[in-house]
Formats: structure tokens, sequence, C-alpha cells
């Protein structure tokens, strides 16, 4: 059994250069957060055959179905083995309504499958399988922060996919970070990430100048968490964010996520900020906001946030251990 946790980005990754090896066209770095666990077992089957998927307590079908099997197809090849395998995951977070589910789900899946299947791989190698599940996964084998290597600027696409892993970043232990999760609706979205941001690199004019911008964004945002510097690193994150909705919001047909509750907590975001509270919005592929602040502000946040979509819809997360097996064995 594995357990991961999902991981906030604070640069974006939206958009891909090969979508067969899931390389990214930009950096990304990200929070892993200490809370909504995703826990998966996978267990081997007796021959070959069709895998069997228990997603949250349901036989799995469809698209769900298909990506996990495109996955562990790929950690066969690279076992030598064949037979077939059952799994069984089970999400905390809400699955597919832009909370992370895939970077804790592919994290969990990547972790479990390795060890069934008697991959041995160090965190490094286990990154860079976990981003052919869903790219942001590679960053959910990490604790704390971590940075994901697009790999861009290689000669060939295979020497892209040898460098494109994530590792842990440096933070200043004064940083003393929270995300404030709102949680505006916890359905699924109609369109993923991966047709989202497909559209978005295939015809939104803005698609090229946010790549391009994210680059100086990493390079501040690495300092500022090294200088400790929670404003700064609010600030960068933010129009990290809302520069990525513009780039959907461009393309056409336009990719919205973002709805009218979802403006109310930004209004919020700024009226704490005005009231002198450092507290600065992400929102990934969803309408649900997440709130960095610092953790001796978290209850405040939490409040003003609460106001807008209720007490029982805000969680507050702090930084979060990378994904492992927790028992040691042999799934
Ligand atoms: N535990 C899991 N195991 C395997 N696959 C999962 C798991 N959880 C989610 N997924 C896959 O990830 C898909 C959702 O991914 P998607 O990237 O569209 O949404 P998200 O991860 O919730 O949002 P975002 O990436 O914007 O934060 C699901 O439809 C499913 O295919
Ligand atoms: C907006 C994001 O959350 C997009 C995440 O996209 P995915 O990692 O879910 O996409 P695929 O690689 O196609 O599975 C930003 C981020 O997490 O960096």
């Amino acid at each position: 059994m594995a357990l991961a946790h999902p991981n906030i980005a604070l640069i974006k990754y939206w958009g891909k250069r090969d979508e067969g090896l899931v390389l990214p066209v930009t950096d990304s770095l990200s929070m892993t957060l200490d809370v909504y666990p995703t826990t998966t077992r996978v267990r081997l089957g007796e021959g070959a055959g069709p895998d069997e998927v228990v997603f949250n307590g349901v036989s799995a079908s469809g698209e769900a179905l298909r990506r996990i099997t495109v996955f562990l197809d790929l950690v066969r090849e690279r076992a030598g083995r064949t037979q077939r395998a059952v799994v069984e995951t089970r999400n905390t977070v809400p699955t597919g309504a832009g909370l992370a589910s895939s970077a804790s789900g592919f994290a969990a899946l990547a972790v479990a499958a390795a060890a069934a299947y008697g991959l041995r791989l160090d965190a490094r190698e286990l990154s860079r399988l976990a981003r052919r599940g869903s790219g942001s996964a590679s960053r959910s084998l990490f604790g704390g922060f971590a940075l994901w290597h697009s790999g861009a600027g290689t000669a060939s696409l295979e020497e892209a996919d040898a460098v494109s892993y994530a590792e842990p970043v440096a933070a200043a232990d004064g940083l003393d970070p929270a995300l404030v999760v709102a949680v505006v609706n916890a359905g699924p979205k109609e369109v993923s990430s991966r047709a989202a941001m497909r559209q978005t690199v295939a015809t939104s004019p803005l698609y090229g100048p946010w790549a391009a911008s994210s680059a100086a964004d990493l390079a501040e945002m690495r300092a500022a968490l090294v200088r400790g510097d929670l404003e700064a690193v609010g600030e960068i994150a933010e129009r990290n964010a809302l520069g990525m909705h513009a780039t959907m919001l461009a393309a056409r047909p336009a990719v919205r996520y973002l709805s009218p509750a979802t403006v109310t907590v930004l209004d919020a975001v700024v009226e704490l900020r005005r009231a002198g509270v450092a507290a600065y919005a992400t929102m990934d592929a969803g309408p649900n906001v997440k709130v960095l602040c610092r953790r001796a502000d978290a209850a405040r946040v939490a409040d003003a946030v609460g106001a807008v979509v209720g007490a029982s819809s805000v969680v507050v997360a702090g930084p979060g251990p990378g994904a492992r097996l927790l028992d040691g064995g042999d799934s």
C-alpha cells in the first residue's frame, strides 16, 4: 500500500512539449500538502489479462481505467513482467475538481506499482515514472517544496525524458506557510486538465508569452523561498496562476474554470491584504481557490474565505510529506 498527498503548484505546469512522454513546456514548482491523502494498493493477478481497478470503492471504467492501464503497461514493460494487476485506490481529495487528485493519485500508483512489479527505483526515478501518469504527480514524490524540471533545452526527447523529474527545493525555515483551501465546488470538472492544456497550447495567443514569463517567475520564486519572503512568494504565485487562467480564457474556444464564487473568494483575498494580512490566491484547473498565507494567519484567512464558501468547505493545509510505501511489503 502506498500513500501520497496532492501538491499545489505555485509556478504552474500548463502545456506539454510531448504528450506521449508527458514532457512539459516549462519548469514548475509546488508545495506538497499535509491533507487529502490518496492510498493505493496494487496486487498482481495470476496471468496476463485486463487490469481491475476499484476507485473509491467502485469498479472503474472509461478514461480513469484507461489511464491507469496505460501506466501499468509502462511499469510492466520496464519490469519485463506481464501479470495483470488488481488496484484499489482511495482519494480523500475530491477527484477531478482542480485539487490535484491526479498528482496524489499517480504518485501513489507509481510507488505501489513499482513495488508490486519488483522495480527498484529511487525517488528521482519514481518521480520520472509518476510523471508518465500525470505530470503534476512527479512533484508529489517529494515533501515540502518541489521543482519539476521540464527537460527543455536538451537535444532530443530521449534526453529530456531522462532529466525531467522533480526534486526538493530549499525554503527558509522561517517561511512557515499554510495553504487555506476554499472548496467552491467539489464536483468533477467538465474538461480535464489534459484536454484543456492541449487546447490552450494549440490555440491561445497568450500561451507563448505566459510560458516565457514563467521562467522569470520561477527564478524569482526560488529566491523568495530562500529569503523566506512570503509576500514575494505569494505575489509571484498569484500572478503566475492568474496568467495561466488568462491563457485558457484566450484559447479558442475559451476554457473557463473560474466561477462567480471563485471571484468572490478572490475579492475576499484582496480585502484581507487591504487589512494587512499577507494572503495570496492560486487556482488549478478548477473553480477552487488555495490561499497562501503565514500559518499564524491561517485561522483569520479561513474565517474570511469561509464567509464566502461556508466554514465546512475550508481546509487548512501545511507542507506535507513525500509519497511512500506504507507497509514496506510487495505492494
Ligand atoms: N487515485 C487515483 N488513481 C489513479 N488515477 C487518478 C486518481 N485520482 C485521480 N486520477 C485521475 O486523474 C483525473 C483527474 O485529473 P485532472 O488533472 O483532470 O484533475 P485534478 O488533478 O483533480 O486537477 P488539477 O490537476 O487541475 O489540480 C481523474 O479523472 C483520474 O483519471
Ligand atoms: C493546473 C495544474 O494543476 C495542471 C496539472 O495538470 P496535470 O498534471 O493533471 O496534467 P496531465 O499531465 O495531463 O495529467 C497545474 C499544476 O499542477 O502545475
